[in-house]
């Protein structure tokens, strides 16, 4: 266990519970890890974890070199604000809030003229809480290699990485893996919904629509075969999952997924508007 690793989370809500349930024990120890949270019954479930926790930033962040902002885009700025006096040089600062850009919080963290680039911007998503999270992550130019190589130690341990070069790329994960679970979350109640209509349990329904999405997504990251091909796989001439999937096309549901992902990626650039005022 790397007890090099001294990590901060200012916000100790869903986000962070999920990234820091991967992380003890794998990559670090509880006690190499502090919690800021405004929110008592929050800061008590940390607490029982075996982590330092505080109500409002406090000099122990001074020692931790590793941040990772997890707050709401709302509360962002004045918590940035609140932290700032505790900035050391070699502070390394990751925010995972969906549509606050770096540019918005390098300015946020840095002095007039100054702006603060020692700065990883990530989109993670709630999976991570079982180590299958999926987290897109940017560098701005003050990231040294080694500040790199934590970062990506730091998702890792809790999920696949992926490098973009843009906050306009985040924002494009944001609306892909950072907001897809929910998604596949809306999928599978229907899926549950459906089978309950047609006559199965619900305990029957849940296990065999889990079984089928788990199965599904599993042969296509196994298989060598593009996704259509293995779609095509189980479409028989004049059979059922052609008579389905008639009614997916009749109802645009390509274009229904991908105008919803649309609306989650000008959502991050409209907040990122909004915040950067
Ligand atoms: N949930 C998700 O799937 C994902 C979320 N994100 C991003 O992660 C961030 C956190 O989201 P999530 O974990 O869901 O949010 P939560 O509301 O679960 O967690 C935020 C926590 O921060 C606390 N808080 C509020 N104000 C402050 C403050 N000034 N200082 C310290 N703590 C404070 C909140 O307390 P209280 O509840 O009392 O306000 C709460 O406990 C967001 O920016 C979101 O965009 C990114 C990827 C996925
Ligand atoms: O809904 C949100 O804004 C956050 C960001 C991605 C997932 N949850």
């Amino acid at each position: 266990m790397n007890h090099e690793l001294k990590l901060a989370f200012i916000g100790g809500g869903n986000m962070a519970s999920a990234l820091a349930s991967g992380l003890i024990g794998k990559r670090c120890g509880a006690d190499d890890v502090h919690i800021i949270d405004v929110n008592e019954s929050a800061l008590q479930q940390w607490r029982e974890k075996g982590t330092s926790v505080a109500a409002a930033p406090d000099a122990v962040l001074s020692r931790q070199r590793v941040w990772v902002f997890a707050v709401k885009p709302q509360v962002m700025r004045e918590t940035v604000a609140a932290c700032k006096p505790f900035l050391q040089p070699d502070t390394l600062v990751i925010s995972i809030a969906a549509g606050i850009s770096s540019q918005t919080l390098s300015g946020w963290l840095g002095e007039p003229g100054k702006p603060w680039t020692r700065l990883v911007r990530c989109m993670p998503n709630t999976p991570a809480l079982i180590g299958a999270g999926a987290a897109g992550l940017m560098a701005l130019p003050g990231v040294t290699d080694q500040d790199k190589a934590q970062a990506q130690l730091l998702f890792r341990a809790v999920g696949q990485t992926c490098w973009v070069d843009s906050d306009e790329q985040i924002d494009a994960v944001t609306a892909l893996s950072g907001s897809g679970p929910a998604y596949v979350f809306l999928f599978l109640e229907a899926l549950v919904d459906g089978a309950v209509k047609l006559g199965l349990s619900a305990e029957q329904a849940r296990t065999l629509a889990l079984a089928t999405l788990n199965g599904a997504t599993q042969l296509a990251a196994l298989s060598p075969e593009t996704p259509a091909t293995l779609r095509e796989r189980v479409t028989s001439k004049g059979g059922t999952t052609a008579a389905a999937l008639d009614i997916f096309a009749q109802h645009h549901f390509a274009d229904v997924v991908q105008h919803a992902m649309q609306a989650a990626f000008d959502r991050a650039a409209q907040l990122s508007q909004e915040f950067s005022k």
